[in-house]
C-alpha cells in the first residue's frame, strides 16, 4: 500500500484544491496538494515537505483528519489528510495544472480522485473541515 500525505489548506475561510496535470495517475481530476511518504520521514515532515516543493508554500499543520484507503485496482493507497494554514510563500504551480480556492460545498462538485471523494465524504472529516472553516483560519 502507497502512503500518500495531503493537505487541506485552508485560508479565509476557502479551501485550496489543486488540478492534476494531463500526464499524471489521474488526469484533470482535482486532489488536495501532498505525495508519498519517504523512508524515515513522518507524515508531518512528509506533508510540510511536499507543500514546499508543489506550491512554494509554506504551511503549518492545524490537526490530523481520518485516512482513508482506497483501491484504484492498479494501486492501493492510504491519504492522510492534514488541516494546514498558510504561513508563507509566494504560490508557484510546480507540479499541478492549476489550483483554486472554493467554498466547502462546492466541493461536491468537483470531479476528484476517488480516494479525496471518499476522503471528504467521511461525516468525521466533514464535520472537522466545518469547524475549521467556521473559525476562518488567518
Ligand atoms: N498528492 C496526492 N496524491 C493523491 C491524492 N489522491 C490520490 O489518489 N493520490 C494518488 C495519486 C498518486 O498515485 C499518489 C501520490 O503520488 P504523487 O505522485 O503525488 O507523490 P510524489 O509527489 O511523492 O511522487 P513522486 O513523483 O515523487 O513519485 O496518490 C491526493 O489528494 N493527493
Amino acid at each position: 500500500m502507497i502512503q500518500v500525505t495531503c493537505a487541506i489548506i485552508i485560508d479565509q475561510g476557502k479551501i485550496l484544491v489543486a488540478q492534476n496535470k494531463e500526464n499524471s495517475d489521474h488526469p484533470f481530476q482535482w486532489e488536495f496538494p501532498g505525495g508519498k511518504i519517504k523512508s524515515g520521514e513522518t507524515e508531518r515532515d512528509c506533508i510540510v515537505r511536499e507543500i514546499e516543493e508543489e506550491l512554494n508554500l509554506t504551511v503549518e499543520i492545524a490537526e490530523a483528519l481520518i485516512p482513508v484507503e482506497h483501491n484504484y485496482e492498479i494501486k492501493v493507497i492510504r491519504l492522510i489528510p492534514f488541516v494546514c494554514s498558510l504561513v508563507s510563500g509566494h504560490l508557484k504551480l510546480n507540479d499541478h495544472k492549476a489550483i483554486k480556492w472554493v467554498d466547502e460545498d462546492e466541493l461536491d462538485k468537483l470531479d476528484f480522485a476517488e480516494a479525496d471523494r471518499v476522503l471528504i465524504q467521511k461525516s468525521e472529516n466533514r464535520e472537522r473541515l466545518k469547524k475549521y472553516l467556521g473559525e476562518k483560519m488567518h
